[in-house]
């Protein structure tokens, strides 16, 4: 197996679920909807939903027009593309938003895709709360452009405080004034245009609870929509191109289609090892409005499932995805195919995913399927950056739904939302370094973490200038529009657009899950506390500061029924890459490859994050010993006191040396058995 320098924590997850498609939030946003999917039923041409596997092949097409080209399209200039597609350039961006105006000219589509970095993992924070005011909490946050700093207030063995400092670098860290349109446009926007190129975009976030997920990834599928439409009926304009939306959750294991009665769906791999999944209905869609109303529809089905509501949901993973089809003759006269995808993942009730010690067993299995979740998708995040041959994205269901986005062309978007109050630290670090640590995966990361370049030995990382945002400031005048009124998410109303597209939607036999990705992660790993709930009423009260417009609903919790996590994990093993050595297969004991793979992995993000433990505190030990030198030169001091101090300080560094020292030596059993298998298999 290859090694790599991945660690993530093994955050608690102390959040409720990230529901950022929650429908009472999507009803305030978008005026409430009485119509229901009936009504689209009704009016539409939907046609029942088979499920042809081969039907839509997700073989690409084999030419889509270099539309950038010379800055012309079938006659209508870039520029004129472009401004519509990007209506929200801004004009100030000093707000913890970086400068990106590196790539200015695009000359082709090929240019600007190399431009979009495959990986990019975006910070947001978010506005003290009234009730971390009311505690009298400190903003212990502050952003220079994509630098950021938790300045943690530790005590000494003595109780003297002090203040530690974590530095970051990300791609971009967007500040408390950050509007969600302006999230828009560092995120999700610079691979729109993409998917109309081949490429399988995700975007997820994750971060503690009440840290502002929900309230970051809710508008983006609709403002992406948008842009595509306004792409399809413009730029790509009677080209063949199409758009469908779906809409699934993953929930102990199974499937089910929140578009068509949360029915149950199948996963199945066909003979090129592609993904289905039979029995998903995908619409066809031409109008925002309509996108609009499925997610509605989506949510409400998501949360009123049969068997549970809202805590069921919670404990569920949802992907919206947007895909863009064309028939291969450029008409509709053929069937279309898949050309690019654009995914949108909620990773819920992943703050439960670090509590392994609770004692309730419920909670213990939700967690460690969440763990593995969130390691899963970490390798595959690595594997897909470093072209591995094995991408090992049957580590956890969602990966492997999710199969078809981790090869061929691909971008990840991940946002890491965090809170910046002094009481949020311990789950603010462990979000970061999660977050650290998926950057520092992309081999396209040129600085690479250097733990004793900061004389505090900083928790980050990486890379200025890898992968920062292609922004064209050529054309920033045609794209930003300012308008004074924004609705509850923080959006500007957008400029008047084309007029709208006709109304159609199509009900469309799709069978094929091609591809897409990934997953909205909120890893918070904190050991020793139970996180969650009472974290989440606090984070839950008004805001005092910007006007926070987004009501939530609060979301129970309840037990499911155990026998419904247990059903779920679906074994059928295929993966081709994953052989015996010889007649002795992979793991005696008839025991599952997945499992051990998983195991090892949970095994080298222990390990990791033990060793930086270590070294956290052995940096706290050295200042101790420090404090004792000074102590022992002072005239009069008690060398009773001394010699007993320093038997404590040098007793726990040994301990802690040992500790170490046994994980490793475990681990690297682990790590021979693992590598022959995987050598051989390939
Ligand atoms: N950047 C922001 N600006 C203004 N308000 C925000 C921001 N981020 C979050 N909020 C507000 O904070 C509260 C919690 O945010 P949100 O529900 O999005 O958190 P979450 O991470 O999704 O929580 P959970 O994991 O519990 O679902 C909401 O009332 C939301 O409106």
């Amino acid at each position: 197996m290859p090694r790599s320098n991945s660690a993530v924590h093994h955050h608690r997850q102390s959040s409720d679920n990230a529901r950022w498609f929650h429908p009472s939030t999507f009803a305030q946003e978008f005026g409430a909807r009485s119509s229901s999917l009936r009504k689209i039923d009704d009016d539409r041409f939907l046609t029942s939903g088979l499920l042809d596997l081969h039907s839509f092949d997700t073989e690409l097409l084999p030419e889509v027009s270099n539309v950038f080209t010379n800055g012309t399209v079938h006659g209508q200039s870039y520029e004129d593309s472009e401004s519509f597609l990007s209506g929200n350039k801004f004009a100030n961006r000093s707000r913890g938003l970086p400068e990106n105006h590196a790539l200015k000219n695009f000359s082709t589509d090929k240019e600007r895709a190399n431009n979009v970095a495959k990986i990019k993992v975006v910070v947001r924070k978010r506005p003290m709360n009234k009730k971390e005011i009311a505690k009298k909490e400190e903003d212990i946050i502050t952003i220079d452009s994509n630098y950021l700093t938790v300045h943690e207030r530790k005590l000494k063995v003595d109780l003297t405080e002090y203040v530690e400092k974590h530095e970051f670098v990300f791609d971009a860290v967007l500040n408390e004034d950050v509007s969600n349109e302006e999230v828009y446009a560092e995120t999700v926007e610079p691979v729109v245009p993409l998917i109309f190129q081949r490429t399988k975009a995700t975007c997820f976030a994750y971060g503690q609870t009440g840290s502002g997920k929900t309230y970051t990834m809710q508008p983006l599928p609709l403002k992406a929509s948008q842009d595509i439409l306004s792409l399809m009926h413009r730029t790509y304009r009677n080209q063949g191109f199409q758009l469908f939306v779906s809409f699934f959750e993953i929930y102990g294991g199974k499937l089910f289609d929140l578009l068509n009665d949360r029915k149950k769906l199948c996963m199945r791999e066909d003979g090129k090892q592609q993904v289905c999944i039979v029995g998903l209905q995908e619409y066809r869609v031409s109008k925002v409005e309509t996108i609009k109303e499925f997610i509605e529809k989506g949510n409400a089905t998501r949360s009123t499932g049969t068997t549970g509501a809202n805590e069921e949901s919670s404990r569920s993973h949802a992907i919206l995805q947007l895909c863009i089809k064309r028939s291969a003759d450029g008409t509709e006269s053929k069937p279309a195919r898949l050309v690019g995808k654009l995914s949108f993942i909620d990773l819920a009730g992943s703050e439960r995913g670090a509590d392994t010690t609770d004692n309730d067993k419920q909670t213990r299995i939700e967690g460690a399927e969440i763990n593995k979740s969130l390691l899963a998708l970490k390798e595959c995040i690595r594997a897909l950056d470093n072209d591995q041959g094995h991408i090992p994205f049957r580590g956890s269901k969602l990966t492997e739904v999710l199969r078809d986005s981790f090869v061929g062309d691909s971008r990840t978007v991940m946002i890491s939302c965090i809170s910046p109050s002094s009481g949020s630290s311990e789950h603010t670090l462990n979000t970061l370094r999660y977050a650290d640590r998926v950057k520092s995966l992309s081999k396209g990361n040129s600085s690479k973490r250097d733990p004793l370049s900061s004389s505090n030995l900083r928790d980050s990382t990486v890379l200025p200038g890898s992968s920062s945002l292609s922004y064209d400031d050529t054309f920033e005048d045609e794209m930003t529009y300012v308008s004074s009124e924004r609705n509850r998410f923080g959006w500007s109303k957008p400029p008047e657009r084309e007029p709208s597209p006709p109304t159609v939607v199509d009900r469309v036999p799709s069978g094929r899950m091609d591809g897409n990705l990934a997953p909205s992660v909120y890893l918070d790993p904190q050991k020793g506390k139970k996180g969650g709930q009472n974290d989440k009423a606090e984070n839950e009260t008004d805001y005092q500061g910007p006007p926070y417009e987004q009501d939530r609903t609060r979301k129970t919790s309840k037990r499911v029924d155990t026998n419904q996590l247990y059903a779920v994990q679906d074994k059928r093993k295929i993966d081709s890459r994953v052989k015996h050595v010889g007649s002795q297969p992979f793991e005696a004991n008839n025991s599952d490859p997945d499992d051990d793979l998983n195991a090892l992995l949970k095994e080298e993000e222990d390990l990791v994050t033990a060793h930086r433990r270590q070294v956290e505190e052995t940096m706290d030990i050295v200042r101790e010993e420090m404090n004792l030198l000074v102590e022992a030169d002072q005239p009069g001091n008690q060398l009773d006191d001394y010699i007993s101090k320093l038997n404590i300080i040098l007793s726990q560094k040994a301990a802690r040396i040992f500790q170490l020292q046994t994980q490793l030596a475990q681990f690297q059993r682990r790590l021979n058995e693992y590598n022959v298998v995987i050598s051989s298999g390939n």
